[in-house]
C-alpha cells in the first residue's frame, strides 16, 4: 500500500508507487492523502484531504484485503502523520517504508513546516526504513550534509531518532556518481552509479521508494531490496521520458524492457 498524494503529472507521488508496484509483480493499493494539480514545470495546485477520509481509506484497505508492506510518501499536514501514526499503530503494521517528502523539484512544499517535528518524532520511530535525499536528511537532524562521511553520520542520528534502517538517497550530491549510503543500524553500504545527464528526474524518490517496497513486500531481504530497488531506478532515470517543458519523468517500465531483452526468451517464445 502507498500512504501518498496525487501527481496529476503522473511521474511522482501514487501514480509513480503504482505503476512501480505493478512493473514488479506486486498489488498496488493506495490511500490519498492530498490530491495536486502538478505537471513537469511545478505544482500549481494542492487539495489535502481531512485526516478521518485517509484513515478510513486505511481501514478499508487493511482489514479487508490486507498490506505485505506500506510505504508513506507526501504526508502534508501533522494531523494527516498523526493518523497515519494511529493507524501504522493499531494495525501493528511492521514494514513500515518512509519516504519523508518535504520540498517537490520545483520548490513547493508538500510538508508543511509545522508537519516536520511529526514527522522526526512520531513516524521515524515507528519506520521499518527511512529513504530520505539529501535536504530531507538535513532537516530531520539539523545538520549540513556535504561529503560520504556526513552522509554516514545523518544515518546513524536517524537511526538514534528510531528509525530502524535508513538509506541516504545521494542524487542531490555533486559528482559523477550517485551515491547511496545504506545502514541498518549495524553495517554500512554504499551503493555508486554513474549520475546521467538528464533533466528528468521527476519522481526519482517515489520510484526509488515504491521499488523497495515492492520488493520488500515480496520478502527479499533489506541490503538486496535496496539493491534491486537501485537497479529499477537507475534504469527508469537512464530511459527517463521527455516530456512537457521541464523535468520530465522518469520511465517505470524501462526496468522491465531490459529484462525482457536480456532475457533469451519472453513469454515462452524464443525471440527472434
Ligand atoms: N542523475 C542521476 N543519475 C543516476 N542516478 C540518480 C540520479 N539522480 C538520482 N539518482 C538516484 O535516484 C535515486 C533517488 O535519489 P534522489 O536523491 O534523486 O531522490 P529524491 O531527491 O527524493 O528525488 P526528487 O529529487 O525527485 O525529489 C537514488 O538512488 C539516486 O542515487
Ligand atoms: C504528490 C507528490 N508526491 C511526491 C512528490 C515528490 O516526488 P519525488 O521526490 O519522487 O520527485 C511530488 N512531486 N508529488
Amino acid at each position: 500500500m502507498t500512504i501518498a498524494g496525487s501527481d496529476s503529472g503522473g511521474g511522482a507521488g501514487i501514480q509513480a508507487d503504482l505503476k512501480t508496484f505493478q512493473m514488479l509483480g506486486v498489488f498496488g493499493v493506495s490511500a490519498l492523502t492530498a490530491v495536486t494539480a502538478q505537471n513537469t514545470l511545478g505544482v500549481q495546485g494542492i487539495y489535502n484531504l481531512p485526516p478521518d477520509f485517509v484513515r478510513q481509506q486505511i481501514d478499508s484497505i487493511v482489514t479487508d484485503i490486507g498490506v505485505d508492506a506500506v510505504k508513506t510518501g507526501m504526508l502534508s499536514q501533522p494531523e494527516i502523520i498523526e493518523t497515519v501514526v494511529m493507524a501504522v499503530k493499531h494495525y501493528r503494521i511492521e514494514k513500515l517504508i518512509v519516504d519523508p517528502v518535504m520540498i517537490a523539484k520545483g520548490g513547493a512544499r508538500l510538508l508543511a513546516p509545522n508537519a516536520e517535528s511529526a514527522l522526526r518524532e512520531q513516524l521515524l520511530p515507528i519506520a521499518y526504513v527511512v529513504t530520505p535525499n539529501i535536504p530531507e536528511a538535513e532537516v530531520l537532524t539539523g545538520r549540513r550534509i556535504l561529503s560520504i562521511e556526513e552522509m554516514r553520520e545523518a544515518a546513524k542520528r536517524i537511526c538514534d531518532l528510531g528509525a530502524q534502517r535508513v538509506v541516504i538517497k545521494g542524487g542531490h550530491m555533486p559528482g559523477p556518481e550517485s551515491i547511496d549510503v545504506i545502514y541498518d543500524g549495524i553495517e554500512f553500504e554504499e551503493l555508486h552509479s554513474v549520475r546521467v545527464e538528464t533533466k528528468n528526474t521527476h519522481g526519482t524518490g517515489c520510484t526509488f521508494s515504491s521499488a523497495l517496497t515492492a520488493w520488500l513486500a515480496r520478502g527479499q531481504d533489506f541490503f538486496a531490496a535496496v539493491h534491486s530497488a537501485k537497479q529499477f531506478i537507475s534504469a527508469a532515470i537512464a530511459g527517463a521520458i521527455p516530456l512537457g517543458e521541464g523535468h520530465g519523468p522518469t520511465n517505470h517500465w524501462a526496468y522491465m524492457e531490459q529484462k525482457i531483452s536480456d532475457s533469451a526468451t519472453f513469454f515462452g517464445h524464443v525471440r527472434p
